[in-house]
């Protein structure tokens, strides 16, 4: 069925995974419902139901007006207004219902329709709990026990009552098996949902630590790798420019040497949150190792990096750090180096890098460009500064 709705009917198909779930369970439901019907039909054409053809035509065509609506309403979306937008309990609850409206048209064929019973109770299994079933199991037998009664009474099945209620209890046994078998089926089902929920947190969890650093939260320096090479990749193809800010903490292992370790990862900390916070959502801030951080500024040329490096410079200078003597003030020195077209990542890190050495040399405490660097000190370090491979 679903197949032929695809064919014919392919935007009738929800294209979201848990909706063409939903679909695919309805479409099951009406299947059968289908096969209720053609039952019926033939029935009455051998003539084994006594009722007009305006009321029998009148009766079908607002069975199935129903029947349709539960894979319209899932086409359109309309079950997502609903607590559970499978639509399991109304749609039990209805198919339930047409099958009591089958054995009160075909009385000679109820036990055909008490198998049907147990199809539908089955169907539960994809959603209910031990609950549902309790209660889908009370509707069935009271709607069973109510249109024999009724069929008895009018005279319309003349069944022997033993025979009926040996029947009954049977088909009671059969009913308490499937229920019970449904409730294995739906706790397994849940407990397959819980495991996969887990092990997606752990997955994310997993995919986090391995491109964050531990201490401070920030990429790693292997993400950051990722970053630069995608940036690089942007800029490119063209129309696209972004610096880098090299930034080294000045004096730093005289905090660990004054405080201990502790507290030089807490300074770490408080740099880290300060970086974090002086760029926007869009630019990335990581942690190369030891005291040395990188921002990487999308969208921005050199003196918008520069302007964000100064302003991140001063916000170190001015931050008074309650771990330490009131007195201490912690410094950054900072290179800033924008990407030129076609050039290869690690000369725009190297050129950054020779900035932060620049302004180490020249006392520490401030931010120095690619373009204000001395061609001496250039000439100097460019042989022996770090090449930053992956
Ligand atoms: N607390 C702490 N210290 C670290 C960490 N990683 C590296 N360090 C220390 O950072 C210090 C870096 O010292 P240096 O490279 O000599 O630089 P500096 O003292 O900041 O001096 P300048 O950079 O020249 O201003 C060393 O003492 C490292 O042990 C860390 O994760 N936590």
């Amino acid at each position: 069925m679903t197949t032929l709705l695809y064919r014919y009917f392919p935007h009738l198909i929800p294209s979201e995974t848990h909706q063409m779930l939903r679909m695919r369970r309805t479409l099951m439901a009406t299947g059968s419902g289908l096969v209720l019907t053609v039952i019926v039909i033939v029935a009455r054409m051998m003539g084994l139901v006594d009722m007009s053809i305006t009321a029998f035509i009148l009766l079908y065509s607002l069975i199935w007006l129903i029947n349709l609506s539960f894979p319209l309403m899932i086409s359109y979306d309309i079950n997502l207004l609903f607590k559970d937008p499978s639509l399991t309990i109304p749609q039990l609850i209805w198919h339930t219902l047409t099958n009591t409206i089958s054995i009160y048209l075909v009385p000679d064929l109820h036990s055909v329709f008490l198998m049907h019973y147990l199809l539908v109770v089955l169907f539960g299994a994809f959603r209910m709990k031990r609950r549902g079933f309790l209660i889908m199991g009370v509707v069935i037998l009271s709607c069973y026990t109510g249109v024999m009664a009724l069929l008895h009474l009018s005279g319309k099945h003349e069944h022997g009552l033993l025979s009926e209620f040996l029947g009954g209890i049977v088909f009671l046994f059969m009913l308490i098996g499937v229920s019970i078998i449904g409730t294995e089926i739906s706790s397994l089902r849940w407990a397959l949902k819980k495991r996969n929920s887990e092990l997606n947190a752990v997955m994310k969890q997993v995919k986090e630590q391995a491109i964050t650093d531990d201490l401070t939260g920030l990429y790693n320096r292997r993400h950051l790798m990722d970053i630069l090479r995608r940036q690089q990749a942007l800029a490119v193809r063209g129309d696209y420019e972004f610096s880098l800010c090299f930034v080294d903490l000045d004096h730093f292992k005289q905090i660990n040497d004054q405080y201990g370790h502790k507290t030089g990862d807490e300074v770490l900390q408080t740099f880290a949150d300060l970086a974090r916070n002086s760029v926007r959502e869009v630019d990335f801030v990581a942690r190369l190792g030891g005291e040395e951080f990188v921002l990487v500024l999308v969208r921005t040329p050199l003196d918008g990096a520069v302007y964000v490096a100064e302003r991140l410079r001063q916000a170190m200078e001015a931050a008074r750090l309650e771990i330490l003597e009131p007195s201490h003030r912690v410094t950054a020195s900072i290179g800033v180096a924008q990407y030129k077209p076609k050039e290869a990542i690690e000369e725009t890190m190297h050129r950054a890098d020779i900035a932060v050495y620049s302004a180490k040399n020249r006392g520490r405490n401030q931010v120095v460009t690619e373009d204000n660097l001395s061609s001496l000190i250039l000439s100097s370090l460019h042989n022996d500064a770090d090449l930053y491979t992956d």
